[in-house]
């Protein structure tokens, strides 16, 4: 893969700098905060992961860093006078135009000269296997075609920050990967990347940071790479399991995750994942308790952050999603 023509043009020392600050940032739509009180600073050569459930407010903070939507109170301080900024948004309309209209006239407004944008779409289009649909009419494309366009219209240019919201939203496994290959490039050429997620692949193989979301307001913050580490965790699902023994277990060292329904015929069974190291001493438990053991199965899980109920679409028992 390449970024033939863009890997010159900024020279990046590895050093961030800080590029975009949303300071106690209040977003509100007629009387109802949909963003509370959020603080996010974005630094060159850094990727942050938005997490959180639907409707958290993950895409009113995409817009309001693009400068697209206004915040209400709180401040926003960009530290480059001319930030250049590309931004995938959650919705793409498949539009009459055809793939490379669109695309030439988006590099057009992004500054390119016209031969630069041909060769940039021609690349950005092989790179996505859309080049035999160039010359096609978007009114026909599919989700995951549509958003490939939606993605290569916001690397046209090389940003300092790229905004991306939901970005592997019906995307292939291939182009997931080609995604993550491409996004992994231009952070370590310095861009600034925030996105939102539902993915803890994408989370793991790109973020350095992750910045969770509750009903407008932020509930957590990770920094660092190596304190969202992959850890060994079982996914076990046991029945006849006591009320009161259920109530033992929510106190339990090493639960990541309580889940209410899991996938099974008894109608009692009960899930949970929880930590490789402590599955031994709940199944001892369970057993002592009277409890079946239905499956044991190893999962990963970003259990250090105990990430995954802000992303599982499961309910999370005891936890405090929604
Ligand atoms: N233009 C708008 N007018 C009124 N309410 C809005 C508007 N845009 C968003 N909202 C509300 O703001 C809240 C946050 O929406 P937002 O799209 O930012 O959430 P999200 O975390 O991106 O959700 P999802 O994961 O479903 O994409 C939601 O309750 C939504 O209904």
């Amino acid at each position: 893969m390449t970024l033939a023509g863009f890997s010159t043009q900024r020279h990046y020392e590895g050093k961030a700098s800080p590029l975009i600050e949303l300071t106690r940032a209040t977003k509100f739509y007629g009387r109802r905060p949909v963003l509370n009180e959020v603080s996010l600073l974005v630094e060159s050569g850094t990727a942050t992961a938005l997490i959180g459930r639907n409707g958290s407010g993950k895409s009113t903070l995409l817009s309001i860093l693009a400068g697209l939507t206004k915040i209400s109170s709180g401040t926003l301080v960009r530290y480059e006078r001319r930030l250049t900024i590309g931004y995938a948004p959650e919705a793409f309309p498949g539009l009459k135009f055809t793939a490379e209209q669109y695309l030439l006239c988006m590099g057009k407004l992004a500054g390119l000269a016209a031969a630069a944008a041909e060769a940039r779409v021609t690349e950005l289009l092989e790179v996505f296997h859309l080049e035999e649909f160039r010359r096609q009419s978007m009114a026909g494309f599919s989700k995951g075609m549509l958003q490939k366009v939606n993605l290569i219209q916001s690397l046209l240019t090389q940003p300092q920050l790229l905004l991306l919201d939901e970005p592997m939203s019906g995307l292939d496994l291939p182009a997931q990967h080609t995604v993550i290959g491409l996004l992994q490039e231009l952070k370590r050429e310095g861009t600034a990347l925030v996105f939102s997620i539902h993915e803890p692949e994408t989370v793991e193989a790109l973020a350095d940071n992750v910045h969770v979301l509750q009903a407008g307001r932020t509930v957590k913050i990770i920094y660092g790479q190596e304190n969202m580490r992959v850890a060994p965790a079982a996914y076990i699902i046991c029945n006849n399991i006591s009320e009161q023994c259920k109530e033992d277990i929510l106190g339990m060292p090493g639960i990541i995750n309580i889940h209410n329904e899991p996938d099974g015929v008894s109608g009692d069974d009960f899930g949970v994942t929880i930590e490789a190291a402590a599955a031994d001493g709940y199944l001892l438990r369970v057993l002592k308790a009277g409890g079946s053991v239905v499956s044991v199965e190893p999962c990963g899980g970003l259990s250090a952050g105990g990430l995954e109920q802000w992303m599982d679409p499961k309910p999370a028992r005891g936890g405090t999603a929604e």
